[in-house]
């Protein structure tokens, strides 16, 4: 198997002492794994010191066996949702993938519909983003990390905030790319019943320390569900302390 990524001993340690501390894991091609954490775990800070928004204190990261120093190489690959995308409310869908093509030399026309065509915008290509709802606003910063064809998707929390269909809609994208192009996915989500539904391996966060990172057959072999997991994981922590 390909590995994509790799975390050896990486920490990202703020002024304040919070942060990730000591992560180690791989993930292979076409896997789609989750990072499942409460709020303030430590999921944000992982992805952006993997996609070079910021810089770990300890560790390294490599993706594509490039390290994440040598950034412009490691990252060409890559395509980034973290936090909610940043759109211009006057641009339409189409004007913001015009945009951002220029960045991509081998980004055409044919490639920017067929982005709109995956997440499901193509009759809204000409609609101004400032009127889009909250899952369309989601699903365009998806258009956009998809534009360069990426092998591997960071998302950070994809589906915060978006309703019922929208969810599904997400999740659907999602499993269609891993399936079909065989795309890498690394999953944000603080719940544990979206993860369960999306990914093939989980790795639980907890206070910035990584508590486990099994596939999610391991997880489910002694467990009724993920949160099951998650909180037997949490528990073991803590030792006998119920929560
Ligand atoms: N720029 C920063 N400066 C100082 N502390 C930070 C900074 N960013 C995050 N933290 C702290 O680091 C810890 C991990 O935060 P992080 O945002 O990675 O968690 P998260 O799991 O993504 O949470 P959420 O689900 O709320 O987004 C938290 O205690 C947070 O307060």
């Amino acid at each position: 198997m390909d590995t994509v990524l790799t975390l050896d001993h990486v920490s990202k340690i703020y002024h304040n002492g919070r942060g990730a501390r000591n992560i180690t894991f791989s993930v292979e091609r076409g896997q789609v794994v989750g990072l499942l954490g409460p709020n303030g775990s430590g999921k944000t800070t992982i992805m952006k010191s993997i996609t070079g928004l910021s810089q770990p204190t300890e560790g390294t990261i490599t993706v594509f066996g490039a390290p994440v120093t040598d950034r412009e190489k490691a990252l060409m690959q890559v395509g980034a949702l973290i936090e909610q995308p940043a759109l211009y409310e006057n641009l339409t869908a189409q004007d913001h993938l015009r945009m951002a093509a220029r960045y991509y030399p081998g980004v055409d026309q044919a490639r920017m519909d067929k982005v709109l065509e995956i997440v499901g915008l193509t009759p809204y290509r000409k609609e101004r983003c400032g009127k889009f709802s909250l899952g369309m606003k989601q699903r365009m910063g998806l258009a956009l990390a998809l534009l360069s064809e990426p092998e591997l998707m960071i998302l950070d929390e994809p589906t915060n905030g978006l309703d019922i269909e929208a969810t599904v809609e997400m999740r659907e994208v999602i499993l269609r790319l891993a399936k079909e192009k065989g795309v890498t996915f690394l999953v944000a989500s603080h719940l544990a019943a979206e993860i369960e539904k999306m990914c093939d391996k989980v790795l639980v966060l907890y206070e910035g320390e990584m508590l486990s990172f099994d596939t999610k057959e391991e997880a489910l072999r002694l467990n009724p569900s993920l949160e099951d997991y998650f909180l037997a994981k949490v528990r073991d922590k803590k030792g006998s302390v119920v929560l």
